[in-house]
Formats: structure tokens, sequence, C-alpha cells
């Protein structure tokens, strides 16, 4: 490492970049932009070369406009000057092929090979696949029969969610997989791991004497994670139908926030002792082994029409590709326990849904109020404190503590200091992708999911999903634009709680530090 450059500045090492469905949205709308990041941020090495990989038809030139326009949509980088741009797009081609078809696999190999001596990229390869998971064992299987993998350097597959369906299929999935390529050269992307904040948590957590010694059951009343969407379906009607809530937000991106705000601290800030305690996290969940108990602690519900700012939002059932009778979930919300020795009896309440009035990834730790017996009586409304990490849209944390009310006697007011990290002037913070496949390129799998990871958060969900196939009478309804099925709120009711706000909502009674609106 050079004198004054950071680990997380360092260069990606020379390598091919596969992007295997190269004409999808996901390549169109993160992965594009996020090579373009790296590339004006200085991160990725001179001998780089993109090889876009996908059924359609494309010259050369088509692709690079289509790389292009989707940066100019999609890029945290607007200015392209020509020279520059240039430059970046020299190093991108095209490779139509059927990954079903070994032939084209063949064909890509002599393009690489071509590719490697132009640019004099060492042999390393990275393959990014942008698909449909059906698809990832035929990948696997044609790129080492196509001599894909017999490279001079490192090859690496970085795989999208959803992996699997269940339990069973993702273990299928991963033996096809695993029949090609070694555990650690596999990255399981759950992006949700590449934001600012989530990454965050962990130094808030482990550099702040104040914290960690609260951190436990003795000194928490409860810890509340919401992932709110105002998107409905959009186009992905027909996935989503098939998977709903629970599997595309609750088994990966919730499980793994909830793993690291729960793990013990790791002996070293590497990959795979971190990995190992958020693995013991998921393995302590309680599981809902019976009908009853998933009703007792788990919501689901569905939007019908709604009315927000004015406009008139279709139902769920509405939506294009949508089964009109669909009794898929696009709210879940659960009470969840992770049954080890620090967290013992403490709920993490957990919920994700479309169609919210906001979109917002917040984590709410409330702490145990104190013993009233000092400040009785009505002007002494204690609040309990709060820690709210912040990771999306807006990006920051902020501490509700009591404070006295100037100029009174004793009357005591709640305040919050607030900092709002995406408030400050000059932070862009890069995007997940833009993280990950710097990561992924560099070997760094800290924040990418490991396949006993994968697999115990599917155990976990698995229960939760065949007691909703036995019995769906408990498929809630809310209207699209408000904040779920009212079953969600009576949740912590029931325990003496409520749902905190999020999003920047204020409530009235506290005074904030600095004004954010
Ligand atoms: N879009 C998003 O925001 C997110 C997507 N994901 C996941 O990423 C993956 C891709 O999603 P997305 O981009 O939305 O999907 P799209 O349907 O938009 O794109 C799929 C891509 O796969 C290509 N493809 C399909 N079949 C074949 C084949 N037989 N041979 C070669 N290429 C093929 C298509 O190209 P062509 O038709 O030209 O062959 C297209 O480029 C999915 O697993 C999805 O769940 C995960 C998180 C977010
Ligand atoms: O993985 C997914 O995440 C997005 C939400 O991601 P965010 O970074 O915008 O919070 C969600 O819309 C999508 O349904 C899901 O597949």
């Amino acid at each position: 490492m050079a004198e004054n450059q950071t680990f997380d500045e360092l260069k990606t090492p020379g390598a091919v970049f596969f992007i295997f469905g190269a004409t999808g949205d996901l390549a169109r709308r993160k992965l594009f932009p996020a090579i373009y990041s790296l590339y004006r941020e200085g991160k990725l090495a001179e001998d780089f070369a993109v090889i876009g990989v996908a059924r359609r038809p494309r010259s050369p030139e088509e692709f690079r406009e289509d790389v292009k326009a989707s940066i100019r949509e999609f890029s945290r980088y607007q200015a392209i000057d020509d020279n520059e741009w240039t430059g970046f797009v020299n190093h991108f081609e095209y490779k139509s092929l059927d990954i079903n078809n070994i032939d084209g696999f063949r064909e890509l190999r002599e393009q690489t090979e071509g590719l490697e001596e132009r640019f004099r990229i060492p042999g390393n390869r990275l393959f990014y696949l942008a698909l449909a998971p059906e698809l990832f064992g035929s990948v696997s299987f044609n790129l080492k029969a196509g001599g894909m993998l017999d490279g001079e350097g490192w090859s690496r597959l970085v795989i999208e969610k959803p992996f699997g369906y269940d339990l069973e299929s993702a273990e299928k999935l991963n033996e096809q997989i695993r029949q090609v390529f070694q555990e650690e050269e596999i990255f399981r992307i759950d992006h949700y791991l590449g934001k600012e904040m989530v990454q965050n948590i962990e130094v808030i957590r482990f550099a702040n004497a104040f914290f960690e010694p609260l951190w436990n059951k003795q000194h928490i009343a409860n810890i509340q994670i919401t992932l709110g969407e105002t998107v409905g379906v959009e186009e992905r009607g027909g996935y989503y139908d098939h998977a709903g809530a629970l599997r595309d937000m609750a088994q990966n991106h919730m499980l793994q926030l909830l793993t690291m705000i729960a793990m013990e601290p790791p002996s070293r800030l590497l990959a795979e002792d971190i990995r190992d305690e958020k693995v013991k996290v998921l393995r302590s969940l309680r599981p809902y082994l019976t009908g009853e108990e998933v009703r007792k602690n788990v919501v689901r519900g569905q939007y019908t029409q709604g009315l927000f700012n004015g406009k008139t939002l279709p139902a769920y059932r509405q939506e294009d590709k949508v089964n009109p009778e669909s009794m898929t979930e696009t709210y879940f919300a659960a009470r969840v326990f992770v049954d080890n020795f620090r967290w013992a009896g403490v709920p993490f309440y957990i919920r994700t849904g479309k169609r919210l009035p906001a979109k917002t990834t917040e984590v709410v730790v409330e702490f145990k109020r104190m013993p009233t017996n000092v400040y009785l009586g009505q002007k002494h409304n204690l609040e309990p404190n709060l820690l709210v990490i912040r990771v999306n849209p807006m990006e920051g944390i902020y501490v509700k503590i009591n404070a006295k009310k100037p100029g009174s006697e004793s009357d005591i007011q709640p305040l919050a200091m607030d900092f709002c990290q995406s408030c400050l002037i000059g932070i862009n913070s890069p995007e997940a992708y833009e993280r990950l496949l710097h990561d992924a390129a560099r070997g760094d799998s800290t924040y990418f999911t490991r396949w006993d990871e994968v697999s115990s958060a599917w155990s976990f969900v698995d229960h939760i999903a065949k007691a909703w196939r036995e019995d769906s009478s408990d498929l809630a309804s809310y209207p699209a634009g408000t904040w779920g099925p009212v079953e969600a709120a009576e949740l912590l009711e029931q325990d003496g709680f409520q749902w905190w706000p999020v999003n920047g909502q204020k409530e009235s009674n506290v005074v904030w530090s600095v004004n954010n609106d």
C-alpha cells in the first residue's frame, strides 16, 4: 500500500469484468454507473475491460451507447467529457450468447484472450451474474466447460439475489455452483451490506465507549428495523408475485441488517471473523415452528388502492403481471428474538413494505427507561433514550436524550442530537454497488453473504412460509400510501411499545440540535 493511501482507495487489480445480463435492468441502473464511478475515482486499474453478455444482438457501438445512456441517467457523476468518455468506453465490448449454449462460451474465451492481450490484463476474471437464478448453474458449468476458468489469474463469481426460493432450492443452487467454484471464489451480493451506514454500524458499535457497554438485554428495551419503500412492484410484478416481501426483503436485507446490529464484536475485522459472528446471530433466531407462533409474531399485508399526495395508487392485484387474486404479501412485520446470552428477551421488531408513505431504512435502538422516583409528576415526562441509525435516503445518526428545559425550574424535555451525514456539503457517498464491485475485485468478501448465512436465514424464513402456505387467513390489507396493516402496530402495543417515527419525521415534543428539513 502506498504511503497516505487508505485500504479503501486501493485500486482493483487488472481484470476483465463480465456482466452477464448486460441488457437488463440491474446492469443499466446500477452496474454500469458503478463501474464508471470507480473509474472516475481512480479505483479501477488502467488494465481493465468489461464484456457485456446477453442474448440480444448488439454491435460494440450500440452497446457503448447503451452504457453511455445508463451513465447519463443513473450515475452520481454527471459530467462526461468526450476524451474521458472515449478513454473509458474503449474498454467495453459485447458478446451475444445464450447461457445454455456452450459454443458461445468458446467464442467468449477467444474474445477475452484478445482483450487481455490488448490491455495487458493479467488473466483475472470477475463474472457478475445479473441474471435470473435459474441460469446460475448453467453459467457456472459452461464457464468451466468453455475454458473460461483457465485464465492465468483468479476467477470470481458474483451472484445476485434471490439465492433460491427456499432452503431446498438454495441448497441445490449452491451445489451446482460449488461444482465449479470454491466458496472463497463466490461473492453473494446483498446490496444492503454495501450501504454506507450499514457498514458504519460496526464502527458506531465497536468504536464508541458509550454504546457497546449498553448494547445488551440489561439496557436495551427493543430494537426496530424499518425498510420502507414508496414504490410498488413496477415492472417486476412477475418475479415479485412469486417472491413477496418475505423472500424479497426479509430473508436477505432485513436479516443481514439485524446481524450487523446484534452480532458480538469479532476478534479481528477480517471477513471470516465478521461472518462467523453474523452467522451465530442467524443461528440464534428463535424459530417459529407452528402456525400459531407465526400468527402471534408475524404480520403480513397486501396493499389495496390508496390515495397518496393527491394521487390514486392502484391496488397490488391491479399491478402489471400480478395475479388478480394474488395472496402475496407486500408488507411483512415480525417480532423476532435472538436467543443468546446478550439478547435474551429483547424483541427485535422488523418491518418492510411496498407503497408505504416514505422510502426509508432506519434502525431505532430504544433503551430501557430510567427509574422515575426522582422525577415524578406531569412536568417530568421522561422519554426513553433512542439511538437512531439512518441508512437511507438520509444518512446519519441521532441520539435522543432528556435534558432540563432552559429557564425552567426542573422541567424536562427530550432533545435529539442529530448528525445528518448526507446533509454535509461535499459528501457524495458511493453507491452500494460501487463498494461491492470494488470489494469483489479486490477479493474482500466481508460484505458478501457466506453460504452458512444464506442457509440459516432460509431455515428461519421457511417455517414462516410454510405456516402461510397452510393457512392464508392472516393476510391483512392496507391502503397504498399508509404505514401498513394495524396489526403491525398491535404487535408492539402488546409489549407496551410503539413504532418510533422514521424518515426524518420529528416528534413535536423533541428539541432538535439541527434542522435538517
Ligand atoms: N433490477 C433490480 O433492481 C434488481 C435485480 N436483482 C436480481 O438481478 C438479476 C437480474 O435482474 P434484472 O436486471 O432486473 O433482470 P432483467 O430481466 O432486466 O434482465 C435479465 C438479463 O438476463 C439476460 N438473459 C436472460 N436469459 C438469458 C439467456 N438464456 N442467455 C443470456 N442472457 C440471458 C437478458 O438479456 P437478453 O434478453 O438480451 O438475453 C437480460 O440482460 C435477477 O436475479 C434479479 O432478481 C436483484 C436486486 C435488484
Ligand atoms: O433487493 C431489493 O431491493 C430493493 C430496495 O433497495 P434499496 O437499495 O432501494 O432500498 C427493492 O425495491 C427490491 O424489491 C428488492 O428486490
